[in-house]
């Protein structure tokens, strides 16, 4: 027994994983299936953010809004989608697609691929060893991987953190619609929660320090967004910060004070201003690293922080490359793929540009869907940062409304596609589109970007007609002129 009274064991395995989000999960189960052995240490649920507080709750919301909105819009149904929706059913589909705050199924499934779990918060405990909540030791042979993802950050506003705000966990999980909404940050995380929850009646002030919602996308994106969350009854301030916030009494209603002067009462307040990693209580300081820092890594996900590091890795939210489930995902494959490589004594590793153990996309082609209404949807460069990034370029843009499967799609269908040319190797550098079900779109402009296909080929991908797809005609005719 421990001083604490913790019974310790220690057991060595090939690979720790610290964090059983989609990104841990799918590290310890790359490691696992090429034959090495590992385990996860998971401190909440395993299924990570994304399962519980983020993805799945959150387009679960989303999906009855946007059905609805593009349902209206067709003749010949518009009049048996006229009415409400219906809050408490969409509200018992959210709690169904996050499996009810229950890890249940999820641990099925590492039980099912062969991951032991062990529940607690890992530390680590110097050099490729971790300590699960001071009892267990756990030691590596080959890698630790931290996968510890990210949470929500609170600014330092006077008054903010004793007035119990919503932060994205509260926002994808409330059991009861709030009469006024305030909501700060117009990133992602805004914008689909004002959809949702004014569409499911709540009363939403939306306040952007900036000019324009979605700041990291097309301009044209945001704008198109904010007009349609502006005719759905959403109230948006843009140029407006927040100096003050107080709730008098718990469950009362809260006060907002502005930069702009003046206040705004509500009854909930959602901060949504962005991420901070989950490494503050980590024992990093035990390796030489910083706790509350990002992880920063090369391309197969290794630390790059810690001389002559070859055992400790950092991938997904953590190492602050992108921000998304998939990437995550496809980060794990790759840093999966690169420490058994390592581990198997593997002696050159495929780290050029595509390669098997390089994180590529993350700098060249990340996609991204924000499933408003309309949805926007990116991948690779925008035109600032293409031309940021120095390489000579040329945007042509197509007016989606334009196009036969969009105006079949929805009456009036408003949308709008932009594609970033690369002059010198006339290549895709990046694609947006905004509009309804462009979601699904995204795919095929992620191959163009990660393939790096020719436009003369490109000219050979001949879209079905009558499909929103035609809009890549209408973008490669204008860039052929
Ligand atoms: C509201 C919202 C909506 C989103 N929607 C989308 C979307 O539609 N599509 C998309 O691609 N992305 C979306 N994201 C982003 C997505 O949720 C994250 O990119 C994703 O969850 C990151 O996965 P991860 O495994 O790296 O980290 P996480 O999912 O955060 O998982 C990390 C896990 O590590 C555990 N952990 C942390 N510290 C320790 C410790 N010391 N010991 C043991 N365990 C620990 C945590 O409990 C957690 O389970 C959304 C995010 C938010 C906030
Ligand atoms: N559909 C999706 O893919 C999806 C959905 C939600 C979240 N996410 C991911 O989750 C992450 C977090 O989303 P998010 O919306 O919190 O972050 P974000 O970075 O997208 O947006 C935060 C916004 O808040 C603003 N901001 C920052 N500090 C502020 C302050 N003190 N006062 C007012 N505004 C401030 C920023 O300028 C920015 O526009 C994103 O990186 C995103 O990739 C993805």
């Amino acid at each position: 027994m421990s001083a604490s009274g913790a019974t310790r064991t220690d057991e060595t395995y090939d690979v720790i994983v610290v964090g059983a989000g989609p990104t841990g999960e799918n590290v310890a189960d790359r490691a696992h299936a090429a034959g090495l052995s590992a385990v996860i240490v998971e401190s909440e649920r395993v299924g990570g953010e994304c399962s519980y507080w983020a993805c799945m709750p959150s387009k679960a919301l989303l999906r009855p809004v946007t059905a609805r909105s593009e349902a209206r819009r067709v003749p010949g149904i518009e009049d048996a989608v006229a009415g409400p929706l219906d809050t408490a059913a969409v509200l018992a589909h959210r709690d169904a697609f996050a499996s009810h705050w229950k890890d249940d199924g999820q641990v099925r499934w590492l039980e099912s691929v062969g991951v032991p779990l062990v529940r607690g918060q890992g530390r680590l405990a110097g050099p490729r060893t971790v300590v699960v909540d001071g009892g267990r030791t756990l030691h590596a042979r080959h890698a630790v991987a931290l996968c510890t993802g990210s949470r929500a950050v609170l600014p330092p506003i006077p008054g903010l953190a004793d007035a119990a705000p919503w932060t994205s966990r509260e926002a994808t999980s409330a059991a009861s619609v709030p009469g006024r909404l305030v909501i700060v940050g117009g990133g992602v995380v805004g914008v689909e929660m004002a959809t949702a929850w004014r569409a499911l009646g709540a009363s939403v002030t939306l306040l952007v320090r900036g000019e324009g919602l979605l700041p990291r996308m097309e301009p044209f994106a945001g704008q198109l967004v904010a007009e349609s969350l502006a005719e759905a009854g959403v109230l948006l301030r843009t140029g407006t910060g927040v100096t003050r916030v107080r709730r008098e009494a718990p469950g009362g209603p809260v006060t907002v004070e502005l930069d702009t002067g003046g206040e705004i009462v509500a009854d909930e307040l959602l901060i949504a201003t962005g991420r901070a990693p989950r490494t503050d209580d980590l024992g990093l300081e035990t390796v030489g690293l910083t706790p509350g820092d990002w992880l920063t890594v090369d391309d197969t996900c290794r630390v790059t922080d810690l001389p002559d590091n070859d055992w400790l890795y950092g991938v997904g939210d953590v190492n602050h490359r992108a921000l998304l489930t998939h990437q995550g995902k496809y980060q794990a494959r790759i840093a999966g793929a690169a420490l058994v490589a390592r581990a198997q004594g593997v002696p050159l590793l495929e780290t050029d540009r595509w390669g098997a153990h390089a994180a590529t996309a993350d700098h060249a082609a990340v996609p991204q869907v924000v499933f408003s209404d309309p949805e926007a949807a990116a991948v690779g460069l925008s035109l600032a940062e293409a031309e940021r990034a120095g390489h000579r370029v040329r945007a042509v843009d197509a007016d989606l409304g334009a196009v036969a499967g969009a105006a079949l799609y929805a009456d009036g269908y408003r949308g709008h596609a932009r594609m970033v040319v690369d002059l010198d190797r006339e290549t895709v550098l990046g694609v947006t589109f905004v509009g309804p079900g462009v979601g699904e779109l995204l795919h095929s402009a992620t191959l163009a970007v990660a393939a790096e296909i020719p436009l003369e080929r490109l000219w050979h991908a001949v879209p079905a007609y009558p499909t929103i797809s035609e809009v890549w005609l209408r973008l490669l005719e204008a860039y052929r002129g």
